[in-house]
């Protein structure tokens, strides 16, 4: 029952796609079911009129017409199965993307915490598999059925004409063929779940083997050896395994069709005999005979494969159907961002746990921001510093406690909304391989004067203005090396490219995660007193290592395993003999 929802609510789908090609296809279907009958009878008329004819020296016209109707047919179902096929070809296009979009809008409700959870790339990695190979061929297998069916009431009736028993006997060989479409379906299915997060680490180990940023360390340390053996394991492993059930398949298959292939010839010569016997039958007849159980033979196993098939295709669709069913998790309020922070930033008691974490990463941690502040978070590797970010993003939710802008929690506001005024800078921004102003304005639109001047403010205050006008197309210039024409850049450039994107958007509190790493010391100060500037009334937000950076800041937050251990001014936090004044005295010390 189940399932038949399911299959009805992907036809549903589909039909909505593109209703006027789906009623094309199924137009065709049917035309295709009535023409191989027609042409069994005109079989049996066209032998029985030459038969009379050279018989009783006759006239050939009569033969020589249905001849001509014959050959009309053959063309007629020639044209419709290549109509056919460009249309399934049409609909598959569409029902693709349509069905791809429904999935990346998908992803985009689901929390980021959502990619990092292993089997979500499973399930996603199925998903997408699925549609691709499977998308609409439930459907394409729903019509063909269809039209064997409507083809096979025909067979029947011709088959009736000959013996009331024919049709039962030959209706009962589906029941072997479906068995074994139902044995295969399961095998490749349960083949394909076991399969799928080796075969992920295939693929990623594959693309390591081929990609650019693996391939320096590939040579550097000789460690191309080693990952071909690791994905030589996989592979073969993989690869024996799907032959293994591929050859056992194949056998029960040729059983199967070999018995049914037997049973039909065994049928037709019975008939044979007990024509010849009683010498009642004529030539045309027999030839007919012959047709019509081929063509239930071919009807009944196209069925049956029709049927495995669904089975198949919708023990791989539910993986789908379930990806889709899953709840979203991003936040979905309605409230919009103050357009000026009054407030500030309130967080409560706020704990955070990794859905693949033993334990907390962040530990009842309470403290507020001023709107306006300028606030710099510091603390060991691993200490809970880009997450805490991560969770003031919105971009993890809380395992407990509370996150408010303004009074307001954070999963009440509208999310475009809240990304339109909060932004942030990754340390592992992205590197859009599009030109340098794409890479900064990403949607809007080129041609404006406002976004104009908004670029050029924005690569100024980052400190990229003077080197975009030395590229060759200045800020149209393709970069990175992937395509042809692009150009590389180094990674404080890139970085710097990432840091005018947050700058470019009309931000009311920015989030900076190691904005200056790979920057050079004359630019991440200049980088510092930009900010300061630009951030002037605007909330900031940034991590870093380098602790000169934090002078900057107007409180300093101090992270430890995972809790807030200090906070003050750097005055302040360097008189208080702690965390920081130890850590800012041992960087100091390299300076002396
Ligand atoms: N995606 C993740 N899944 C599971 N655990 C994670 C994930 N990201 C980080 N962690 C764990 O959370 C803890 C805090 O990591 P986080 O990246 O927040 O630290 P950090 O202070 O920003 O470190 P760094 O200075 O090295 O950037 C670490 O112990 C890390 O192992």
């Amino acid at each position: 029952m189940r399932w038949i929802k399911m299959w009805f609510t992907l036809l549903k789908q589909v039909v909505r796609v593109s209703p006027v090609i789906f009623a094309a296809i199924a137009l065709i279907h049917i035309l295709l079911a009535v023409l191989p009958v027609l042409e069994i009878y005109l079989i049996s008329q066209v032998i029985n009129a030459v038969t009379e004819a050279l018989e009783q020296q006759l006239e050939v016209q009569r033969a020589l017409f249905l001849v001509g109707i014959q050959l009309a047919l053959i063309l007629i179902r020639m044209v419709l199965n290549t109509v056919k096929k460009i249309l399934e070809q049409k609909l598959d296009i569409k029902v693709v993307y349509t069905f791809n979009l429904s999935i990346i809008e998908k992803l985009n409700a689901m929390s980021y915490l959502f990619f990092e959870q292993p089997h979500n790339y499973d399930n996603l990695q199925r998903a997408l598999r699925n549609l691709e190979v499977f998308g609409v061929n439930v459907v394409f297998h729903m019509l063909s059925i269809a039209q064997n069916s409507i083809k096979l009431a025909g067979l029947m009736y011709l088959l009736y004409t000959f013996h009331s028993s024919l049709p039962i006997l030959l209706l009962l060989l589906i029941i072997p063929l479906l068995i074994i479409q139902r044995i295969e379906g399961k095998s490749q299915y349960s083949l394909f779940m076991n399969q799928t997060a080796s075969s992920r680490k295939a693929s990623y180990i594959g693309s390591l083997l081929q990609s650019k940023e693996a391939a320096k360390e590939m040579r550097l340390f000789n460690s191309k050896d080693f990952f071909i053996a690791r994905w030589k394991r996989i592979y073969f492993k993989n690869a024996n395994e799907r032959f293994r059930v591929d050859m056992k398949n194949a056998t029960n298959r040729l059983y199967t069709e070999s018995f049914v292939s037997i049973f039909c010839f065994g049928i037709l010569s019975i008939f044979i005999w007990v024509g010849a016997q009683s010498k009642k039958v004529k030539i045309g007849d027999y030839v007919a005979l012959f047709q019509a159980i081929q063509e239930t033979q071919f009807s009944i196993k196209d069925i049956s494969q029709s049927l495995g098939q669904i089975y198949r295709d919708s023990l791989f669709i539910q993986e789908l159907v379930s990806f889709m069913d899953e709840p979203a998790t991003e936040y979905v309020g309605t409230q919009a961002f103050p357009d000026t922070l009054r407030q500030g930033i309130k967080v409560q008691d706020l704990c955070f746990q990794y859905p693949t974490q033993p334990h907390q990463v962040l530990k009842k941690i309470s403290f507020t921001i001023r709107a306006g502040e300028t606030i710099a978070i510091v603390g060991e590797n691993g200490s809970g510093k880009s997450t805490l970010v991560k969770c003031l993003l919105g971009l993890y939710p809380p395992t407990s406690g509370s996150i408010e802008y303004d009074g307001i929690p954070l999963s009440s506001f509208n999310r475009e909304s809240f990304r339109e005024r909060v932004t942030a800078v990754f340390q592992d921004y992205m590197k859009y391989e599009i030109t340098v102003d794409e890479n900064i304005r990403l949607h809007d639109e080129n041609g404006d004067r406002w976004i104009h001047d908004r670029l050029r403010k924005a690569k100024a205050v980052a400190g990229i203005d003077s080197f975009v006008e030395q590229l060759p197309q200045k800020g149209e210039t393709q970069l990175g090396t992937r395509f042809s024409g692009g150009v590389e850049l180094s990674q404080g450039q890139w970085q710097k490219v990432a840091i005018t994107r947050a700058m470019y958007r009309d931000f009311e509190v920015i989030f900076l995660d190691e904005p200056t790493a790979a920057v050079d010391p004359i630019t991440e100060s200049k980088i510092f007193e930009d900010l300061m500037q630009l951030t002037k009334g605007k909330t900031a937000v940034f991590i870093s290592h380098r602790l000169g950076s934090c002078r900057h800041a107007d409180r300093i937050f101090v992270m430890e395993n995972g809790e807030l251990t200090e906070q003050g001014s750097h005055e302040e936090l360097t008189h208080s003999a702690g965390k920081y004044a130890d850590m800012f005295e041992r960087q100091a010390q390299w300076y002396r």
